[in-house]
């Protein structure tokens, strides 16, 4: 995810001096005294139209001192989590990039590297990995002049198998430097498989296709297998067979570690990958990450508590490293504009919050009243249980009673848990299913990504939640939780 609050402020100051100003509103001094002689001249009193405060700051003298000054962040790109950084920076993570090395070093010879699956919490290093390793395979690759390439495609925004087979080809051609010669729309999927298939194997020895968030291509619900099986079944048949001459190795990268098991048992038999994790990061290792990055701000700018502080925030939710990046980023971002000389704890704590509302309205942005309600419910359990997770039985029944209060349609306890789970894709909520004894049966529970609090807060921005009185929720939530057994 990517969180853009910069503002843009250096502005040329050249060129900002060559524009006269826009118009004499907040001008300077002079110009003031000048307008009231004037007006005193033609007996007309201004100062019921014109602001007459002449301490008030021109736009352009506000951009001319904020460009003047120091900022505290020197390297942005550090601090960008999309930048893919140099490998002295790359932390904690020595087992996978050997594992990955190993087994993809294969297409530096002449043989076919293994598929991979890496699974694995949301920023744990999964597509840096993956990026670092093939960056090196390919210059080696290209001093033995072997034809590598890296096919990469974020299957997030991707809706159908065909839109993907057409991005696969477009960054195919891209990475060869060559035209894709089908039309993104009204041809059928076939011809864009056969494209992808024509680049590669004009311009290709060897190919790793790198499918990131692969679990994200759904496609067609009218389908048997989701997309991302079709996609793997073609692939991985099509390097097996003569549709593709080039040595070719899948990458496919998920959050969702059960991603395998919706996999068809077509595209399982022919895909077959090695298996890579990665684990969530702890405190410690978050905080070696930033501090393997904290010349992003110019000398001696930062706090020492400040990475303490931004690596036990992102430790709190998933050990999430694109989070940590972000926070600091924020942070940065916030002093700078405060005009503060020193990134300090307070301007981490602000960014905490606001990184963590961004991250939640990502979500619930796109998503219908029936999920907003179902989350609602759950994490208004979790925000009032002892360890801050929430029980299905217990979420549905809080369900039930908002559902009643807003007079919306009621799904059946199933279809609550199935709206959970979907939710789960965007890693603000993830579940393990639990069973407290015999008697009492099985049920999810439900874990939050980000403070339920924020979840509760953002959703009752939707003009229908807030209609229920949040005291009133709060007691069902109370009971519900003391009749738990
Ligand atoms: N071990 C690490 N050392 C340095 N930086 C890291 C490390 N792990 C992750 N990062 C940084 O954190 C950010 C997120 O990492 P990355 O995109 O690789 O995560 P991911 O596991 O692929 O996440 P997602 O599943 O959400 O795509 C990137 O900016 C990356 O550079």
């Amino acid at each position: 995810m990517d969180i853009d609050d910069s503002d843009d402020l250096s502005a040329d100051p050249g060129s900002l001096e060559d524009e006269p100003p826009a118009h004499s509103d907040g001008a300077n001094t002079a110009d003031v005294e000048r307008s009231s002689e004037s007006s005193a001249r033609n007996g007309t009193d201004q100062s019921a139209t014109e602001p007459t405060d002449a301490s008030q700051q021109s736009i352009e003298d506000m951009l001319l001192e904020f460009d003047e000054q120091q900022g505290l962040i020197r390297d942005r790109s550090l601090l960008d989590p999309n930048f893919v950084v140099e490998e002295d920076r790359i932390v904690g993570r020595d087992d996978q990039l050997q594992e990955v090395t190993k087994m993809l070093r294969v297409a530096l010879g002449d043989n076919r590297p293994p598929n991979l699956f890496l699974y694995g919490p949301s920023g744990t290093g999964k597509s840096l990995i993956t990026k670092a390793v093939c960056h090196n395979i390919s210059r080696i690759c290209e001093s033995r002049d072997i034809q590598f390439g890296t096919i990469e495609v974020n299957c997030q925004d991707l809706d159908t198998l065909g839109v993907a087979v057409y991005e696969l080809a477009q960054q195919a051609a891209d990475e060869a430097g060559v035209e894709v010669r089908v039309p993104k729309h009204g041809v059928a999927t076939k011809e864009k498989w056969d494209e992808l298939y024509r680049i590669v194997n004009e311009n290709f020895d060897s190919v790793v296709f790198v499918l990131d968030e692969l679990d994200m291509l759904v496609g067609r619900r009218d389908k048997q297998d989701p997309a991302f099986s079709r996609l793997l079944y073609q692939l991985s048949r099509a390097g097996a067979n003569d549709e593709l001459d080039a040595y070719i190795s899948v990458v496919a990268i998920s959050n969702d570690t059960k991603m395998m098991e919706a996999v068809g048992s077509r595209a399982v038999s022919s895909f077959t990958p090695e298996d890579v994790h990665f684990d969530d990061y702890d405190a410690d290792q978050l905080k070696a990450i930033l501090r393997r990055r904290q010349d992003a701000f110019h000398d001696d700018v930062v706090d020492d508590d400040v990475i303490p502080l931004a690596a036990a925030f992102a430790a709190q939710t998933h050990g999430d490293a694109r989070k940590a990046i972000d926070l600091m980023r924020v942070a940065g971002e916030l002093a700078e504009r405060e005009g503060d000389g020193r990134v300090r704890e307070e301007h981490v704590r602000a960014a905490q919050a606001k990184v963590e509302k961004n991250r939640v309205l990502e979500v619930v942005r796109g998503i219908s009243t029936q999920k907003k309600l179902c989350l609602y419910a759950t994490a208004a359990v979790a925000s009032q249980s002892a360890d801050g997770t929430a029980r299905s039985t217990t979420g549905y029944r809080v369900y039930q009673y908002l559902t009643d209060a807003i007079d919306a349609d009621q799904y059946h306890q199933e279809t609550y848990v199935n709206k959970m789970k979907e939710l789960t894709t965007y890693s603000l909520v993830d579940f393990e299913r639990r069973s407290h004894g015999p008697s009492s049966g099985m049920f999810l529970e439900f874990q939050f990504g980000e403070r339920p609090e924020t979840i509760l807060e953002t959703l009752r921005e939707d003009s229908r939640i807030e209609m229920v009185s949040e005291s009133e929720v709060h007691s069902v939530v109370k009971a519900q939780i003391r009749n738990q057994t």
